[in-house]
């Protein structure tokens, strides 16, 4: 596998070296020894699975606060997603910046997301499923997000979602 950084710092695009054969393939989808020379996480207490059969679907963009966020090892293993990652970071020179980039079954890329930033997914097909590994337990009580249409993130969406909570279509705009 290789981890391939964007232009936010800490950002990385993790993209798989498949081994194929006339059987099909197989690819290592997470490697502790990669990853913590990377100096990412290299423990995930908790993986959750999302489950959308609506293309269309928009969930996010959220985030846990202080004192504990949430990095995120997010893959698509069904359909296809536009993934977003929006950097919160007080005092990053990018602070306020999104990186977007399709996930999908066939390529097999992941997204990690560092603690500080937002992250949510648009599904580009019906019945697309989203996979987490999670490097912080979920808590409720620290549960944030901010809204995908916020003039001060100016995400570049593929299309106007159809379907999503009314929590996160009624997120306040973000104090920038
Ligand atoms: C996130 C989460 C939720 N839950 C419970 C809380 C609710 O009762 C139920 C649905 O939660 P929510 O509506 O927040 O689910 P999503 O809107 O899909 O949120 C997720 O989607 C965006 C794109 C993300 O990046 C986050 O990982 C996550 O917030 O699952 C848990 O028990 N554990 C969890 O880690």
């Amino acid at each position: 596998m290789r981890l391939d950084p964007t232009r936010l710092d800490g950002l990385m695009v993790v993209e798989p070296t498949p081994h194929a054969d006339d059987r099909g393939l197989f690819a290592r989808t997470f490697d502790a020894d990669v990853f913590a020379a990377a100096g990412l996480p290299v423990q995930w207490p908790q993986c959750n699975t999302s489950w959308n059969p609506r293309r269309g679907t928009l969930r996010g963009l959220h985030f846990q606060a202080e004192p504990k966020p949430e990095p995120k090892l997010v893959r698509c293993t069904r359909g296809r997603i536009f993934d977003v990652a929006v950097d919160l970071r007080p005092g990053s020179a990018t602070r306020c910046q999104w990186f977007g980039l399709e996930l999908s079954a066939d390529n097999r890329r992941a997204l990690y997301i560092p603690p500080g930033f937002a992250h949510g997914f648009l599904t580009l097909e019906d019945a697309t499923e989203v996979f987490y590994q999670m490097g912080e337990r979920y808590d409720g009580s620290l549960a944030s997000g901010v809204r995908w249409n916020d003039p001060a993130f100016g995400i570049h969406w593929p299309q106007a979602p159809v379907l999503l909570s009314g929590r996160d279509a009624t997120y306040p705009d973000f104090p920038a």
